[in-house]
């Protein structure tokens, strides 16, 4: 599913990750690492937004530097602190991903019920609580067919209540459509929500599988 190859991201010169030769096959990832190991810029190397030396390959066919364009559509992002132009509402955003990602019609509706996010999507972003802006950024995560959907930090002010509603989208996702999940997080995974999730761990600055 993904290859990486040759793997070098430095930060003004300092090394901060280092990849020789790593696959990940088809399935839900949780990406375990401490404050500063890596997580957010591996992730980020991986959705095609942060430049790194290297390669790295979708479902043996598609290079994120040969062929960019076809490899970000497969691709999806939510970032650990989503950010946003204020002055437009949920609504809009919601609009503009489905264009830029082939959304099937009415795709967001499902989600957007689910997680009970309609009272406010009218609403510009600039009012959103942080937890409201998490929720609009897993939303866009999830519109078009990605292969691949990249969460960086998903919990993160998350409600208890919407932890199952998120587990249930991305096991049904990944039943339905086979899209692989990243998903990075400090802690260990806990629950029993999720199938068959596997670990890699983020240390040392390199990654590795856990068992
Ligand atoms: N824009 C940047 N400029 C310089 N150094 C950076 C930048 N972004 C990240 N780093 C450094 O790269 C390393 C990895 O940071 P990264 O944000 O990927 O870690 P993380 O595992 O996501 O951390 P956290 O759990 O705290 O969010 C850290 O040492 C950090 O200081």
């Amino acid at each position: 599913m993904l290859r990486i190859n040759h793997f070098r991201k430095s930060y003004f010169g300092r090394p901060v990750l280092t990849i020789d030769d790593f696959t990940i096959s088809s399935g839900i990832y949780w990406i375990r690492g401490s404050n500063g190991s890596g997580k957010s810029t591996f992730l980020k190397a991986l959705a095609g937004i942060t430049s790194f030396a290297g390669e790295i390959q979708l479902n043996d066919r598609l290079t994120l530097h040969k062929q960019p364009q076809a490899y970000r559509s497969a691709v999806n992002f939510a970032e650990a602190e989503p950010i946003f132009p204020d002055f437009l509402t949920g609504s809009e955003l919601i609009g503009l991903f489905k264009v830029a990602k082939k959304a099937p019609a009415q795709q967001e509706q499902p989600y957007v019920e689910s997680m009970h996010m309609t009272h406010y999507l009218n609403e510009p972003v600039g009012t959103y609580s942080s937890g409201m802006l998490k929720k609009l950024s897993l939303v866009l995560a999830f519109l078009g067919r990605p292969a691949c959907i990249l969460l960086d930090e998903p919990l993160t002010t998350l409600d208890v209540e919407s932890l199952p509603i998120l587990y249930s989208w991305i096991a049904d996702q990944h039943q339905q459509h086979g899209t692989t999940f990243l998903l990075s997080s400090h802690q260990p995974f806990e629950g029993t929500m999720l199938p068959n999730v596997q670990e890699i761990i983020i240390e040392h600055a390199t990654l590795r599988h856990n068992g």
